[in-house]
């Protein structure tokens, strides 16, 4: 099928959308007409462009207020629509898409909007023209697909089809198999957008928060599929209204949408399969384990000396590079500061172990990831690695060749603390405008699961936290969006990442990690005080938790005991102890540390 994208999706001028959208490997394009008249080139000049770059015009969009209106008024509709008409012309462009009338409509009656709407029609016709005339959400009188469908079947105009979108029929919870009794040649174009679910006037959700596909809470790939069972032929095309999407670069937006439109297919192509020959979507794609996690600095020492103190022992140096591998229990850090252009500590990449790291590693690429450059702990082994958008490298390994790389790294010293176990999670962090990105590229390239988003209330806002996972459970990232107006704090404050320490016996291994002068996040008295009102916890419980100064979480299965060290540059660790099965992240005290890290900033 054809892709497409409407213009008002992207930021910046007509010409940077126009080849933003090339770049993008898109096929089509909706003119959004605010961008047209705001355009200093000609419509001739745009067409001209258009052509040079390969890019079809599929649609001109939109027209308003057009239908239900009083017959004097509709002269004026149809004057209107003539200088359209003659507009389109000139960009070489033959459909224009109508919407639902949601400011002059005065009659509310099918049988005089579908007379009016074959009237345009055949003006249309008169050009070579046709019309998609779309329900939106918020019409005066028309806000349902299958109401503009009537109408269009009444209308009885070969210049006039339905447009449908996605957001306008999801948002108001209609059901969109009837999309399947329209002839697919009366479906003249399809409109995709995604959005969170949100319980908000239907104008300024759709105005505001609409996504790319795969991002929000509609079920999109159902929804496409009645749209080809239908017969529908036409382009794909997203028309994603987002006041982010609309601030961020357009090259790098247009990517990710066209990323957007590669998963939703490949969506399409194995629910076909499935009902073809019953075969389940294929759970090699899926990482087993995260098997290490790079910090890299200027200066490791300060890093070092922590990990040190947590009950890191040294395993060694790198065999040619200024790279140190700290281990206890399955858990491995590579403190690296070889090439390393950054001026404090951060979470720079993190390996991930695959059935298959080679295939892994070719389908994010046909996601849009970009190959990283060979990983300097990888010196033998044939591994593959990729990037993140932000640039986060992702080590991808297999079933045993994470096994050799650690002998890469010799002169280690100490043994580690027994109560390390392992990685129990990572935590990163993304700003607002590239959040959506980011969880598309984890849960897509990557093949984790994305899990319902929270709010954390913190010290300068609510704090939007993503949790990520592999289903068979063997890894768990979290990405937390930085508060947008914190761009002028220290760094430490706006995006401290954590890596997260599985340990057994949190208390004992505590106890030993600060005689070893480990210091950790101070946790207030009134914590401990709104912990005993809360859960029923024994006495004795709640003596040892607040004498060990760690914070304490639950769920139906089990306990969470956790706390969270001293911060380097950008980086700091959490020691956890998950008890039988307990599956969060101690969401509920995240306030607690935000709060003391905010503090010590
Ligand atoms: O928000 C709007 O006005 C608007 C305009 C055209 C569309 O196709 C649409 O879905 C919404
Ligand atoms: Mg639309």
């Amino acid at each position: 099928m054809r892709t497409s994208i409407a213009t008002v999706c992207l930021s910046g001028t007509l010409v940077d959308k126009l080849h933003a959208i090339t770049d993008a490997g898109f096929d089509d394009v909706e003119i959004f007409e605010p961008d047209l008249i705001a355009a200093p080139q000609s419509p001739e000049e745009i067409r001209a462009l258009c052509e040079r770059l390969g890019l079809g015009i599929a649609l001109y969009q939109p027209f308003r207020d057009a239908e239900g209106v009083v017959e004097h008024e509709f002269a004026r509709v149809l004057q209107r629509a003539e200088a359209k008409f003659q507009l389109m012309d000139r960009l070489g462009v033959d459909t224009m898409l109508v919407c639902s009338n949601v400011a002059t409509a005065t009659i509310d009656d099918d049988d005089v909007s579908a007379d009016q709407l074959a009237r345009l029609a055949e003006r249309a016709d008169a050009h070579g023209k046709r019309i998609a005339f779309e329900a939106l959400a918020w019409g005066r009188y028309i806000d349902d697909y299958r109401r503009a469908w009537s109408i269009v079947e009444r209308a009885d105009h070969p210049a006039l089809g339905v447009c449908l979108d996605s957001f306008h029929i999801l948002s108001l919870g209609h059901d969109p198999a009837a999309i399947e009794r329209i002839p697919g040649d009366k479906i003249f174009f399809v409109q995709l957008a995604d959005a969170p679910i949100l319980s908000m006037d239907v104008l300024s959700w759709s105005r505001h928060h609409r996504l790319f596909p795969g991002e929000g809470g509609f079920d999109l790939p159902a929804f496409v599929a009645h749209a080809l069972r239908a017969g529908y032929a036409g382009p794909l095309s997203l028309e994603v209204f987002n006041d982010v999407f609309r601030q961020t670069d357009p090259a790098r937006t247009a990517l990710h949408a066209a990323r957007s439109l590669t998963v939703l297919q490949d969506a399409l192509d194995v629910g076909r399969l499935a009902s073809d020959s019953d075969r389940h979507s294929d759970s090699s794609s899926e990482p087993l384990e995260l098997d290490q996690v790079e910090l890299k600095a200027p200066d490791t020492d300060e890093v070092a000396a922590l990990l040190e103190r947590i009950g890191f022992a040294p395993r060694g140096r790198h065999v040619s590079k200024s790279a140190w591998l700290y281990a206890a229990g399955e858990a491995r850090l590579v403190l690296n500061e070889h090439n390393v252009s950054i001026a404090e500590p951060r979470i720079a990449g993190f390996g991930l172990r695959y059935a298959e790291p080679h295939g892994a590693a070719s389908r994010a690429e046909r996601l849009g990831a970009r190959r990283a450059h060979r990983r300097v702990l990888s010196g033998e082994a044939d591994l593959p690695a990729i990037l993140s958008p932000d640039g986060t490298e992702i080590l991808l390994s297999g079933p045993d060749s994470g096994i050799r790389w650690p002998e890469e790294f010799t002169g280690g010293r100490g043994a580690p603390d027994p109560g390390i176990l392992g990685i129990d999670h990572i935590n990163l962090t993304e700003p607002v405008a590239d959040i959506e990105e980011a969880v598309l590229f984890y849960s897509t390239a990557l093949g984790l699961t994305r899990e319902s988003a929270a709010e954390l209330a913190g010290p300068t806002g609510l704090v939007r936290s993503q949790v990520l996972r592999s289903r068979a459970g063997g890894v768990r990232l979290a990405l937390n969006v930085v508060p947008p107006l914190s761009e002028q704090r220290p760094a430490a404050r706006r995006h401290a990442q954590h890596v997260a320490i599985a340990c057994v016996d949190l208390p004992s291994l505590l106890t030993r990690a600060r005689a070893r002068g480990l210091r950790t996040v101070p946790v207030s008295e009134n914590y401990y005080d709104d912990l005993a009102a809360r859960l029923d916890l024994p006495d004795e419980e709640l003596v040892r938790l607040r004498s060990a100064g760690l914070l304490y979480d639950r769920d139906e299965a089990g306990e969470y005991l956790h706390c969270y060290t001293e911060t380097v540059g950008t980086v700091f660790f959490e020691l956890v102890e998950r008890r039988d099965g307990y599956d969060g992240f101690g969401a509920a005290n995240t306030p607690v540390r935000l709060t003391a890290q905010h503090a010590a900033a």
